[in-house]
């Protein structure tokens, strides 16, 4: 289950996820019609399509983030290095600390900046002092905010300006050290040069981690991710990398979204 057992030593292509006859249901109302696809590791795979088409709804599906509503239900398989996540016994709190989760909205805890890191860390492992230290400064470097948070880590994290609140989520994701990051829109409520630092940021991490990216933004999803998966009314209508989604997509549906011909 750990990506660290499956370096590539060679060029072959491994999938963190692979999804399988996915449907997933609000109550009666079905948000996701047999969705199959997988889920390259150390690539970024971004989800776009229409408001209301599923993006989230399958963002969502990958770290059983719908668990924690009633209700809601999801049926079909996702593998996660082989292991089906939706088995009844899947440990949640165990998979959520494998496959972190940023929102669109910063949702920085209301505690020091230091804490919000260390807070996660302490969830599942016991670390010293000074371990700890050493973990808060390593995830603040890994999402590009050491150089401005060093000097007030005891300050609240919701003295952060947004974009910087946006980075201490991503820091507080990675520093639990997961094998894939989910980002529901992180970018969407922040200004264009905070959003070109999380895509320089999104750039950095896919050395290390999978990432899975739902965007509204189309050319967000050209500049950043290796593949992408256009979606319609709760169905993945087309899937493949990036250039050929965008510059030779096979399903005219696609083009015409693509295009701005949509609706
Ligand atoms: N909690 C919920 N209860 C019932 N239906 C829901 C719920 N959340 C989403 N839906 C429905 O599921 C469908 C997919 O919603 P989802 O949020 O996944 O779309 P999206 O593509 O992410 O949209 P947007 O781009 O607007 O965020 C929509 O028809 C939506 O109304």
């Amino acid at each position: 289950m750990d990506s660290n057992n499956t370096q590539q030593s060679t060029q072959v292509a491994v999938n963190a996820l692979e999804v399988h006859n996915l449907n997933f249901f609000y109550g009666s109302f079905q948000g996701l019609q047999d969705v199959n696809l997988n889920i390259e590791e150390r690539k970024v795979t971004a989800f776009i399509g229409p408001s209301g088409c599923g993006k989230s709804t399958l963002l969502r599906t990958l770290n059983r983030m719908y668990d924690l509503y009633p209700g809601q239900r999801a049926e079909g398989e996702i593998n996660f290095y082989g292991q089906n996540i939706l088995n009844k016994d899947q440990d949640l709190n165990l998979l959520r600390s494998r496959i972190g989760m940023v929102f669109q909205k910063p949702t920085p805890f209301p505690m020091s900046i230091y804490e919000n890191i260390a807070f996660g860390v302490r969830l599942y492992e016991k670390v010293s002092r000074s371990e700890m230290d050493d973990r808060v400064e390593w995830a603040l470097n890994k999402a590009a905010l050491w150089n401005e948070a060093k000097d007030k880590l005891s300050q609240s994290g919701l003295s952060l300006s947004g974009g910087q609140q946006q980075r201490l989520c991503i820091a507080r994701a990675v520093a639990v050290k997961p094998s894939v990051i989910l980002l529901d829109e992180p970018t969407s409520a922040l200004d264009p040069i905070s959003t070109g630092k999380i895509e320089e940021l999104i750039n950095e991490l896919k050395n290390d981690y999978t990432i899975a990216i739902v965007t509204h933004n189309m050319q967000q999803a050209a500049r950043v991710s290796d593949y992408t998966a256009y979606m319609y009314l709760g169905s993945l209508v087309e899937f493949g990398k990036t250039d050929e989604i965008f510059l030779k997509p096979k399903r005219k549906e696609t083009e015409d979204y693509i295009t701005g011909r949509f609706g």
